[in-house]
């Protein structure tokens, strides 16, 4: 992985990842992140200095777990990945806006959006790392935080199911208007990465688009430790 990240994130296929938010709501993309670069990232979890807050999930009944709330200024590849990923998903949920009959709302690039969270009072920053351990899970859940919000957001695998843990399938659950629920199951190895909506995704009906809810969390961790970095657009009131 010799190119800088940026170029990684331009050099994937924005087309084939376009079609996908489109046609399912979710996107899958192959390794972005080196191994070591992931292993830096999983040595971060012990550095207090560089988070605002952690949350133990068990209090708030949240899941099983823990994950940590970097501060800013975010360590540079987590910041790096927050603006690559910005300007290309802030094309697609403009789009959806537009699908579903609304303004093209969001801002080109990340720094213009983040502006608009700290004017509505959300100034704290979200980016986060998960820690699971044996029996960890996370339930279903959305990251909104506030008024403001961008509707999607990525997660990264820090570590290899199968080799560090296994279990933990990263869930999608999408609430269908008077229809059962449709779940689906994703996988991802170390490095690799998802795009999924934060709250909604518009579906295309008789009458125009819908909207259908989503929720994502983890499945039990059935051994092992698994690790994930969640890059979440919006700031947090
Ligand atoms: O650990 C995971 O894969 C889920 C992380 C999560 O909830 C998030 O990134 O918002
Ligand atoms: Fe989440």
């Amino acid at each position: 992985m010799a190119s800088s990240l940026a170029e990684r994130i331009a050099a994937l296929d924005w087309h084939s990842l376009q079609q996908q938010l489109d046609g399912q709501g979710y996107a899958a993309f192959p390794s972005l992140i080196s191994g070591n670069d992931c292993e830096e990232l999983i040595a971060t979890y012990g550095q207090d200095d560089l988070f605002r807050n952690t949350i133990q999930m068990a209090r708030y009944r949240f899941g099983e777990g823990e994950y940590r709330y970097y501060q800013e200024p975010l360590p540079s590849l987590l910041q790096e990945l927050r603006e690559g990923f910005y300007p290309m998903l802030a094309q697609t949920a403009n789009r959806w806006q537009e699908m579903l009959g609304r303004e093209a709302i969001y801002p080109a690039t990340l720094p213009e959006f983040l502006a608009q969270c700290h004017d509505q009072g959300q100034l704290r920053s979200t980016p986060l790392i998960l820690k699971y351990e044996t029996g960890g899970y996370n339930c279903m859940h959305q990251d909104m935080y506030g008024d403001v919000f961008f509707p999607f957001q990525v997660v990264f695998a820090l570590n290899q199911k199968e080799k560090d843990y296994k279990g933990g399938e990263f869930l999608l659950m999408e609430q269908r208007p008077r229809a059962q629920s449709r779940g689906h199951v994703i996988t991802l190895d170390q490095g690799a990465g998802l795009i999924f909506p934060t709250s909604y995704r518009p579906v295309q009906g008789t009458r125009g688009y819908y909207k259908n809810t989503l929720r994502h969390g983890v499945s039990t961790i059935t051994s092992g430790t698994r690790y994930s970095l969640g890059i979440i657009f919006h700031d947090a009131k």
